[in-house]
């Protein structure tokens, strides 16, 4: 039997950096179509910001082992929506997942397959649990960078293409100075 060695590593928890993680960065025009605005993201594409940037160490795609990565998630909107993440379901759709809120405020938005959706706020020292099947985005509804830790199993994988395609049933948006989630009006079932 060959064994792994066993890793230990400290989080910047100011920075969301991980010593040695493979770094991922996501701009503004990496999210083509995924804001409902297309008008306030053609603008804001001039100046093509980071949108959030990825901190990931990860395991050969084996059942059993774990990957982890933080996310920073940049402050900032297009039209009404605040900045978030592209959102996934795992390419292995039963693959559950854990988040864990370091430093900012934002929450996730979840949906099944179906289109039912759910929101839940995250501040630092949140426990999120996202039970297989569920598509999951974050969404940074403050002013400072939104920064936390996911817990992923190494085979679950990214299946992008629904999101891309079809997006969430909710948005979160900044209405009167508020925080709302509200129905999506390009959502397609
Ligand atoms: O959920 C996971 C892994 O399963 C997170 O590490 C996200 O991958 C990251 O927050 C970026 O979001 P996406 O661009 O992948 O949706
Ligand atoms: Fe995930």
């Amino acid at each position: 039997m060959e064994y792994k060695n066993p890793l230990g590593v400290d989080i910047d928890l100011e920075t969301g950096v991980i010593p040695g993680a493979k770094k991922l960065v996501r701009r503004l025009g990496d999210l083509k179509g995924y804001f409902v605005d297309e008008k306030a993201y053609e603008e804001l594409l001039k100046e093509n910001p980071v949108v959030y940037e990825v901190y990931a160490i990860e395991q050969e795609e084996k059942d059993g082992d774990l990957n982890f990565a933080t996310t920073v998630l940049y402050p900032g909107k297009v039209g009404k929506e605040f900045f978030f993440t592209k959102g996934h379901y795992h390419s292995k759709a039963d693959r559950a997942e854990i988040y864990y809120g370091i430093k900012g405020k934002g929450g996730m938005l979840l949906q099944t397959p179906e289109g039912k959706a759910e929101w839940i706020e995250m501040r630092p020292g949140t426990v999120v649990y996202v039970p297989p099947y569920w598509a999951h985005r974050t969404v940074n509804t403050g002013d400072e960078p939104f920064i936390f830790l996911a817990i992923y199993p190494a085979d679950a994988g990214h299946d992008y293409g629904s999101i891309k395609e079809k997006g969430f049933s909710k948005l979160v948006i900044e209405e009167n100075g508020e925080v709302r989630v509200v129905d999506n009006p390009k959502w397609k079932e």
